[in-house]
């Protein structure tokens, strides 16, 4: 089953920092032998174009410009828009005699071909069917000053739609963080290169649908600072698992050891279980307490289930898997440290979420594991633990937070959340552009352990199991929602649409 694009599948693969971008703005200056106020021109034109494509029946614009480029991409629009016959209202914010040579120019043509100008004064006229950010661009600093945080919040109580030049305004383009008031907008056209920020964190919030244009025909050679992975890609690009043959045997897919399910945790360690046998492992082996077998059997007869109540008892189990995954409800007492130990010891393939990440963040348990095959799986929380941070300081750059853990502990780390993060210790980072809010509940995280798992037990290296598992969970996740909405999205809903896509 293929599932159709995602929202976000027509974007380039390739991330960008905004310096980056910057540098690719002069390259094309360069290699065009254009001016800047021309590239600004043909980034007014295309917004214009993605305007009138997605709302035709717009016949008046309220324009926002700020006093640099991005701005100078809004003074532009607002002269084409008048020169299409569309009504046009604009705000200018900040000093124009601090704007570039550029801007500045766009801002005395716009002004000669008849567009008026007028300043914030708290209120927004009412009559606008559409309204264009282009405050501020990929030159915020900080949060936005108190007088475009004023006009941000008035925008974000219009009721006419936005479309956002090149980022929301308010929106950090290389973290994906509104560190202050943003612009909440509707569609995004994003210009030279996709800015990592837009694909995480508050950034596919802020963005609304994100649209691209390259503003160049010629290929640009900058540094990414990222690809972009989803399902629909990785599908594409034949990194998927290989087709079964038929003179097969269920050995030739692994055993997984999951190990987990403390007393009164027993439904993670089932989700993770489902999930890992769903994704294609060969044989599924659990380690639990007792009182969780018989749930574990009725729910997944396939199943190996194994009470265990010690790491001696564990070590025969851990000698017979060829991957081990341990976290989905391990607890933090005793019984968890003593089965921790027993894989820590061990030399498999290992996944480690949830509380074996939180056990595995106390002093005690500093380790590292090169040389070893290892996936972590924490969300901001478990990040920040293990990182002996803050979750506000994980989630201001999950870009850093996620490669800091990577290399730190030798293993690829996958940083949960809006826009998840794959980072392998050698730097290469990923962002997956499927998934929706609905996938902030219960045991969401339990049933990508078992994924990633049973990938890895099929024979994936630790960087492809990391990202096919995100994509597939994500993608298993929007399947979901498109067919019954987000609100009430269970863990427990994703094992069989997961089973659907993986053939
Ligand atoms: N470079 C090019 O040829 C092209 C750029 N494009 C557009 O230009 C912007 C980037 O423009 P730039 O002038 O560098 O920055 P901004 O317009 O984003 O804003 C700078 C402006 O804003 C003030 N400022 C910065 N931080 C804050 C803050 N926290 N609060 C208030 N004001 C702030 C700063 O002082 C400057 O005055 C890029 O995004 C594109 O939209 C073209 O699209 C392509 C060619
Ligand atoms: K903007």
């Amino acid at each position: 089953m293929n599932r159709p694009y995602s929202a976000r599948d027509h974007l380039p693969v390739a991330l960008y920092r905004a310096a980056d971008v910057r540098a690719m703005d002069q390259q094309v200056m360069h290699n065009e032998g254009i001016s800047a106020l021309q590239l600004m021109g043909r980034a007014a034109e295309a917004a214009f174009a993605c305007l009138l494509q997605r709302w035709p029946e717009a016949r008046s614009l309220m324009v926002l410009a700020g006093p640099g480029n991005n701005g100078g991409d809004a003074w532009l629009l607002a002269g084409l828009a008048q020169a299409h016959g569309l009504d046009v209202q604009l705000y200018s914010l900040g000093d124009p005699a601090r704007a570039s040579s550029e801007a500045q120019a766009a801002r005395q043509q716009t002004l000669a071909a008849g567009v008026t100008a007028g300043a914030f004064n708290g209120e927004l006229a009412a009559d606008a069917d559409v309204i264009v950010d282009g405050l501020l661009g990929t030159g915020l600093q900080g949060p936005a000053a108190a007088d475009y945080a004023r006009l941000i919040e008035a925008v974000n109580a219009h009721p006419a739609p936005v479309l956002a030049l090149d980022i929301p305004s308010g929106l950090q383009a290389d973290t994906g963080v509104a560190a202050g008031a943003a612009v909440r907008a509707d569609l995004t056209v994003t210009f030279i290169g996709v800015k990592r920020g837009l694909l995480t964190a508050d950034g596919p919030d802020l963005c609304g649908e994100l649209a691209f244009a390259a503003l160049t025909p010629l290929a640009l050679a900058a540094p990414a600072a990222g690809e972009r992975i989803s399902w629909h890609r990785l599908q594409r690009s034949g990194q998927c698992l290989p087709a079964r043959r038929g003179n097969v045997h269920k050995g030739d897919f692994g055993h997984v050891l999951l190990v987990g399910g403390e007393q009164g945790f027993g439904g993670a360690i089932l989700l993770a279980a489902e999930a890992c046998a769903r994704s294609g492992a060969g044989l599924v082996s659990v380690a639990t307490r007792p009182q969780h077998i018989t749930a574990l059997l009725t729910r997944c007869p396939t199943v190996m289930a194994h009470a265990v109540n010690s790491g001696l008892e564990l070590q025969p189990l851990v000698m017979r898997a060829d991957v081990l995954a341990l976290g989905p409800g391990l607890g933090q007492g005793s019984w968890g440290e003593l089965l921790l130990q027993q894989a820590l010891q061990a030399d498999q393939p290992l996944v480690l979420d949830a509380d074996a990440l939180n056990l595995l963040a106390s002093p005690a348990w500093r380790c590292d594991f090169a040389g070893r095959t290892v996936v972590l799986t924490p969300h901001p929380g478990e990040a920040a633990r293990l990182l002996g941070s803050t979750i506000a300081a994980v989630q201001a750059d999950r870009f850093a937070a996620a490669l800091q853990l990577a290399q730190q502990y030798q293993a690829v780390v996958v940083l949960k959340g809006q826009g998840s993060i794959v980072a392998e210790p050698d730097g290469r980072l990923a962002v997956c552009s499927d998934g929706n809010p609905g996938m902030s509940s219960a045991g969401m995280g339990d049933v990508l352990t078992g994924i990633v798992a049973a990938l890895l037990a099929q024979g994936m290296n630790a960087g492809a199991a990391a990202r096919y598992a995100v994509c597939l969970h994500a993608a298993a996740a929007d399947v979901w929602a498109g067919q019954h909405g987000r609100r009430g999205m269970l863990a427990s809903d994703l094992a069989a649409v997961v089973q659907e896509l993986v053939n």
